[in-house]
């Protein structure tokens, strides 16, 4: 707590707006999927957490899940810009249908990295899904397939997001405001 700059927090995307995305969402991808034998979605941790497990409660058919770990951000706001593999999938994804299952697409180097290397094991197919995307603050392009809701460049946390760890846990989006110190 101490380490944290003093902040508020304020709501910018509801939970019933979170459920309108996800509804949208979910029939996009049991449409393009209808035909699809099963599907693995890889959330990449920890963020995608709370996002792709409501998703996947929409989903339809045969769904499954993995997860990886990419990690660049640390404990600040601001992407470190190397991206490493901390955990890597426990499936062998040749010959599979996947989903990347994304919170957020910033700068896009997460994505990126994470793409390429899923790509070079060569699965059926392979598409990005996110949640939020930030396209103002893209350095790295990425094809992504399924978007929730696009935002502005914002900090922000809940629904799987954090600061410094804090505040995945929150059912709504909210950004971050940071106060000047007394
Ligand atoms: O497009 P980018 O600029 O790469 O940023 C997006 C990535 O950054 C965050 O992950 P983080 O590394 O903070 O790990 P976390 O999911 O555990 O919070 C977020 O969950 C995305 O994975
Ligand atoms: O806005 C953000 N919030 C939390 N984590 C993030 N990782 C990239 N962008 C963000
Ligand atoms: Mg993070």
């Amino acid at each position: 707590m101490s380490e944290l700059k003093k902040h508020s927090l304020k709501e910018m995307i509801s939970e019933d707006q979170i459920n309108t995305i996800l509804d949208n969402l979910a029939e996009q991808i049991n449409r393009d999927y209808a035909d699809v034998d099963n599907l693995l979605l890889v959330g990449l941790l920890k963020g995608s957490v709370v996002f792709m497990t409501d998703l996947a409660r929409r989903l339809k058919g045969d769904i499954r899940f993995d997860f990886m770990t990419a990690s660049s951000y640390g404990n600040g706001t601001e992407s470190s810009g190397e991206v490493k593999i901390v955990m890597d999938l426990a499936n062998n994804i040749h010959g599979r249908h996947v989903m990347l299952v994304e919170d957020i697409i910033d700068t896009g180097r997460t994505l990126a990295k994470t793409r390429e290397l899923l790509m070079t094991r060569e699965p059926a197919s392979l598409k990005i899904c996110t949640f939020l995307d930030k396209p103002e603050r893209r350095v790295t392009d990425v094809p992504v397939d399924y978007v929730g809701i696009q935002i502005p460049d914002e900090f922000v946390v809940g629904y799987g997001l954090d600061y410094a760890e804090r505040y995945r846990q929150l059912p709504y989006i909210a950004t971050v405001i940071h106060h000047d110190e007394a």
